[in-house]
């Protein structure tokens, strides 16, 4: 067994996306077309790090049911590493549905409620010595998102088996956002939010993404980075904030695009690149994944 450049630690489930053309309202009933692909915030991580040639392992749960096994065939064919993945005999596979319209992102739910029972059986393997205990706390990459349960994230916030870790913090939704406050009390970790995910972390409202990204490192996040779709972002630290304005793409789909923002980040700083590159090289890659140039 190869041990895995970095981890992604979270939803590994199926996305149900409607899409149309057409403008929406509460209510409309549209003609447009329905794909379930592959999603949840680490899956989605874990295969934009493999379209940069590293070789991720999953830490999730995923049911033993017929669209648990078709999901694990999904991650083996891109190259995941699945070996890690809490199999549930009793929990189903997690599912997400969102709609998208021309008007942007109308409506979404995430079932990720298997996630959240299986709760510490996931990250089994960096206690009992597979990955990493106490003793040897695993030292690579740990890409973490906010479908784990506030608790859990607590626990990894603090305890001595993820000590050693380059954790990178997603929320995975605006609903999600202040599940990531562990981090910023523990002055642990790097935060990926978009602009109103900071907000609702600090509990305010900030007029842009440096503004935010300052604001959130000012209230003890060890490092913030903050994307506003379209608009400026900027990565954060104590004493420096950097910015910088996305390409300009025309924008085929929006469902993910934070996700590749924040893979493509850590594959760049995983190769080395210093922080302005880094962020140069995310901003690209979120275009090109925006724009439709990606397959999925
Ligand atoms: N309308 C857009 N035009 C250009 N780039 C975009 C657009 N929407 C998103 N992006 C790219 O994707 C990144 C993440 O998008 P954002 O919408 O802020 O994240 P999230 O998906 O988490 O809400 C942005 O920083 C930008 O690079
Ligand atoms: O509570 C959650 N919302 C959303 C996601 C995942 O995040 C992606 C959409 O996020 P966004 O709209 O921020 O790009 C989808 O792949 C979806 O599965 C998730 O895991 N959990």
């Amino acid at each position: 067994m190869s041990t895995p450049d970095i981890l992604c630690i979270g939803s590994v489930l199926w996305d149900v996306i409607g899409r149309t053309a057409s403008h929406m309202k509460p209510g409309a009933d549209v003609p447009g077309r329905i794909t379930r692909i592959p999603g949840g915030v680490a899956m989605n991580i874990a295969m934009t790090l493999g379209r940069f040639d590293l070789f991720p392992a999953l830490l999730s749960a995923v049911g033993q049911d017929p669209e648990g096994h078709e999901l694990i065939g999904e991650c083996q064919r891109r190259h995941l590493n699945t070996d890690h993945i809490y199999r549930s005999a009793d929990l189903p596979t997690d599912i997400y549905m969102a709609i998208e319209a021309a008007n942007g992102l109308i409506a979404a739910i995430a079932d990720a409620h298997s996630l959240e029972a299986a709760g510490d059986k996931i990250l089994t393997p960096l206690m009992d010595g597979t990955l990493g205990s106490d003793a040897a706390p695993f030292a690579g990459i740990i890409a973490l998102d906010g479908n784990l349960t506030t608790a859990l994230l607590q626990q990894i916030a603090v305890e001595p088996c993820f000590a050693r870790a380059d954790l990178r913090i997603a929320p995975a939704s605006p609903g999600k956002a202040d599940r990531l406050l562990p981090f910023i009390r523990a002055t642990r970790g790097t935060l990926y939010v978009n602009l109103e995910e900071a907000g609702l972390l600090c509990q305010t409202t900030f007029a842009s993404a440096a503004e935010a990204a300052a604001g959130l490192v000012d209230r003890g996040a060890a490092r913030a980075l903050v994307t506003n779709g379209g608009d400026s972002c900027a990565d954060a630290i104590q004493g420096s904030v950097l910015a910088e304005t996305p390409p300009k793409v025309l924008v085929t789909r929006v469902t993910g695009a934070g996700d590749s923002f924040m893979a493509a980040h850590i594959a760049a700083e995983h190769r080395g690149a210093d922080r302005p590159s880094a962020l140069t090289q995310a901003l690209a890659a979120a275009a090109a994944y925006v724009s439709g140039e990606v397959a999925i």
